[in-house]
């Protein structure tokens, strides 16, 4: 069965008739279903939920035809499944209600017991019956993204505060993110365990690092989580402005390198040769007249062929106000090009 899964097939190298495709944030907010479904139920409250998990995961797959689901949930729910206040507030994202600023605060964060995300497992089992061929992603974020949104308190620019604790209280910073790698772990272990075909560790903010700084601080602990989970699923590890990283993060153990869209593929793959690719279509261009999106992704395929794999994905979310209609004819065009 999962021999027939085009990401999965792609994740190993084979040499496959076309690229599988999924878009990051594909489940949300560009689709009026998804809109409608939600109306009047919280971000998080929606998170623990199987059925609206399963249904919001479906959406895209029944619209785009795409080859992979990535199951409806947050970075930030493990947290708030493990105590930590947080919510999700609409159009600015995850706020913590007391920011991480001392080793007391750091000792507060508690493990995560596999119980306490049950309701995530539920919601794979219901995916696993109506999926079929398509392969399901399960996701994490990874502990320095993790960290940022605890010690800000929010969504930051800089980090400002983030790279305060970790330059000026390294003890603090590394206790900070060996309790994050350890719920992350268990939030993908939980995962794994409930069937899904791969994960994907989102470090989507690492990019504001330098290399020494994420090999010193962050890489230790990334590794944890991904050479942690067990079960033979593929890896998929992501960031945003992580050109000079690459190699480093490849380091941390994943699979597959998700890319964004600075970097073109064919130059990622020689700088993290071997690895199969993930990306990395600007997610802007879809805003564009159909013309350019074509012909960005009739590049961006001949860049990924310079790869041992690809794996088509924008190189980062779907922006909000895309037209869904263009990710339907994007997903044909990566199928028949
Ligand atoms: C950094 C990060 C977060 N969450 C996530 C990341 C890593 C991916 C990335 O870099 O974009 C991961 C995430 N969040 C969500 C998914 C669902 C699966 C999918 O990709 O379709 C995934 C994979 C749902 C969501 N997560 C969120 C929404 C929008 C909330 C809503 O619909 O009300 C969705 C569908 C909220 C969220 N949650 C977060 C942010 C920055 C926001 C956006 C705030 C806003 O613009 O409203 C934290």
């Amino acid at each position: 069965m999962n021999d027939t899964k085009l990401l999965l097939r792609a994740a190993r190298g084979d040499v496959l008739p076309h690229a599988p495709v999924w878009f990051m944030r594909q489940a949300g907010r560009s689709l009026p279903e998804y809109r409608e479904l939600r109306a009047g139920v919280g971000m998080l409250e929606s998170c623990r939920r199987p059925d609206l998990v399963c249904e919001i995961t479906l959406q895209p797959v029944r619209r785009h035809h795409v080859d992979a689901a990535i199951l409806y949930s947050d970075i930030v729910v493990p947290l708030q499944a493990a105590g930590v206040d947080l919510d999700i507030v609409a159009g600015t994202g995850p706020v913590v209600a007391a920011p991480v600023r001392a080793m007391a605060d750091v000792e507060a964060i508690r493990a995560l017991e596999p119980g306490e995300v049950g309701f995530v497992a539920d919601a794979i089992r219901l995916l696993l019956a109506e999926l079929g061929a398509t392969a399901l992603i399960g996701f994490a974020g990874a502990p320095f993204t993790l960290a940022s949104y605890l010690v800000e308190g929010g969504p930051s620019r800089h980090h400002a505060k983030t790279k305060a604790l970790m330059y000026g209280a390294p003890d603090v910073w590394h206790a900070l993110c060996e309790r994050l790698a350890g719920i992350t772990r268990t939030f993908l272990q939980v995962q794994v365990d409930a069937g899904v075909d791969a994960i994907q560790l989102f470090d989507s903010w690492a990019g504001a690092l330098s290399e020494a700084d994420y090999r010193r601080y962050v890489l230790p602990h990334s590794r944890a989580v991904l050479e942690g989970v067990t079960g033979g699923v593929p890896k998929i590890h992501f960031g945003v402005g992580t050109a000079e990283l690459l190699p480093a993060m490849a380091e941390a153990g994943a699979d597959v390198v998700g890319v964004d869209w600075r970097t073109p593929l064919d130059v990622a793959a020689s700088r993290v040769p071997g690895r199969v690719l993930q990306g990395n279509l600007d997610p802007c261009v879809l805003l564009a007249p159909w013309e350019v999106v074509e012909q960005e992704a009739r590049r961006v395929l001949a860049e990924g062929a310079k790869a041992p794999g690809h794996i088509f994905n924008l190189g980062h979310g779907v922006m909000p106000e895309t037209d869904p209609d263009v990710l339907t004819r994007l997903v044909e065009l990566v199928h028949t090009a």
